[in-house]
């Protein structure tokens, strides 16, 4: 996961959790990813907010079956939904079931029973987002599984996963603090981007988590730099001689950060369209990426030397040109019925970043997102300037290029100008 942890809120209120060390980067033991269930620490919960919803069904209850099925997860462990909407279980279970594939990844189990028994570890509570008989429930329904699993002294662990429209993680937090913090271990609770809709919302959103939990116990998370490629971004740039000395706007013309999704709000409307794409896609996944594209070596690779060179980029980008900024909205938006008929929400956005520093002055960072376009494409393009005094007047075949597919499939390639050879028979 990708997870940044910023250090300026004072703790506001103690956990229950055993101390935890002052270094950020120092895990406690049970936080190691390990198939050693001796060492796991006792029953995990692992609470999904806004289990209704796209990002729970295609993303975060996968992700826990992959956990679950590889056997990183312990055995006493519960999974539990929260929402709104009125289902019962079967109907959860109904609802993720073509997006837990079942596949072989023991030979002594067979696929289907691993999910079968996955799926009858998550539990599906229904409630209001901003009330307290919904939370007093969930508190409720943990605290009994935990307590079939252990006795009252072992020490329980409680993950929250804020699967939601960040308009309401303040409600959310508070509920949790109030009703569901773990008094037998520790508490934490996960965020999804975009943290906030500007400056102020997320200063407010930023304080308002901070005097609930302490940094320790709050994760943020962009799924993006999970990615295999954007994982490499940082190995392929700097452990590679081919690329350190040609990185630079020397050489380089402009690099094209996009994002194509061939497919729309699919019923998303409740949160898509009070942030749009710019806030959904360009601010927090395409612009990690220009950072890991556009940074100094760090220092080291932990997380604070990275997040450093990161923040040394942001500062250098100049205010966008307004001219150099194209919106729109796909044909058909509108008749999604979780999206008001009035809607101006942008669902693509083209914009130029530059960044004024040795490096890159004078080159552009194109940045493109868009929804139901034609084709569900992740990359990274970086076009090279023309070799000087060219003797081939080859131009037509195009500029170098080196592209990076984050999705799908992940590949990088070079695009180079070579000669078709033709034999003369004398
Ligand atoms: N979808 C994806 O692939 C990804 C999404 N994300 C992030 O996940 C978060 C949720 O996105 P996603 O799941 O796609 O969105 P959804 O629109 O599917 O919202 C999730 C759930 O939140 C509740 N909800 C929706 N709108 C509102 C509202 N206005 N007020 C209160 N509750 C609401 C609904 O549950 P109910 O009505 O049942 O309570 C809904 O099922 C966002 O922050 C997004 O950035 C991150 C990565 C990928
Ligand atoms: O964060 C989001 O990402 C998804 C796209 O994720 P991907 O890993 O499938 O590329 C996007 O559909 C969604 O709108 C957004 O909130």
């Amino acid at each position: 996961m990708g997870v940044t942890a910023e250090k300026d809120v004072p703790p506001a209120v103690e956990d229950a959790a055993p101390a935890v060390s002052d270094d950020p980067c120092e895990k406690p033991e049970s936080d190691q990813p390990t198939k050693d269930k001796s060492i796991a620490g006792g029953c995990l919960s692992l609470i999904v907010l806004g289990a209704s919803g796209d990002l729970a069904k295609k993303k975060t209850f996968p992700a826990i079956f992959n956990l679950y099925k590889q056997g990183f997860l312990p055995d006493e462990m519960h999974v539990f939904g929260y929402a709104r909407s009125n289902m019962t279980n079967e109907e959860l279970h109904e609802k993720l079931l073509r997006y837990l594939k079942a596949e072989r990844t023991d030979p002594t189990t067979n696929p289907e029973d691993v999910r079968k028994q996955f799926l009858n570890k998550i539990t599906y509570i229904h409630g209001a987002y901003d009330a307290d008989e919904g939370f007093i429930k969930l508190n409720e329904e943990i605290l009994r599984l935990e307590r079939e699993e252990s006795d009252d002294n072992s020490p329980t662990r409680r993950l929250f996963y804020l699967a939601l429209p960040p308009s309401v993680y303040p409600l959310v937090s508070k509920q949790i603090r109030k009703h569901c913090m773990n008094q037998r271990g520790w508490t934490r609770v996960i965020v999804e981007k975009p943290f906030g809709k500007d400056l102020e919302s997320s200063e407010v959103l930023s304080s308002e988590l901070g005097s609930l939990f302490t940094e320790d116990q709050l994760y943020r998370i962009d799924h993006y730099l999970g990615k295999e490629l954007v994982q490499n971004l940082l190995v392929m740039r700097f452990a590679n001689r081919f690329f350190v000395p040609i990185w630079n706007r020397d050489n380089i013309a402009n690099v094209q950060i996009v994002f194509k999704e061939d497919f729309g709000t699919q019923g998303r409307g409740g949160y898509f369209d009070e942030y749009g794409i710019i806030r959904d896609i360009i601010q927090n996944h395409l612009v990690q990426v220009l950072c890991l594209v556009a940074m100094e070596k760090p220092v080291s690779l932990s997380p604070e030397h990275v997040r450093d060179e990161k923040v040394k980029v942001l500062q250098c980008i100049e205010p966008i040109n307004e001219e150099e900024v194209v919106i729109g909205q796909y044909e058909g938006y509108k008749d999604d019925p979780t999206v008001p008929n009035d809607s101006v929400t942008p669902t693509f956005a083209s914009l130029v970043l530059r960044i004024n520093n040795e490096r890159w002055d004078g080159v552009p960072f194109i940045m493109k997102a868009g929804k139901s376009l034609d084709t569900r494409k992740a990359e990274i393009r970086v076009q090279f300037k023309d070799v000087p005094g060219d003797i081939f007047k080859c131009k037509k075949q195009g500029r170098n290029e080196f592209v990076m597919r984050l999705q799908p499939k992940e590949a990088m390639y070079m695009k180079l100008t070579v000669c078709i050879c033709v034999i003369t028979l004398l």
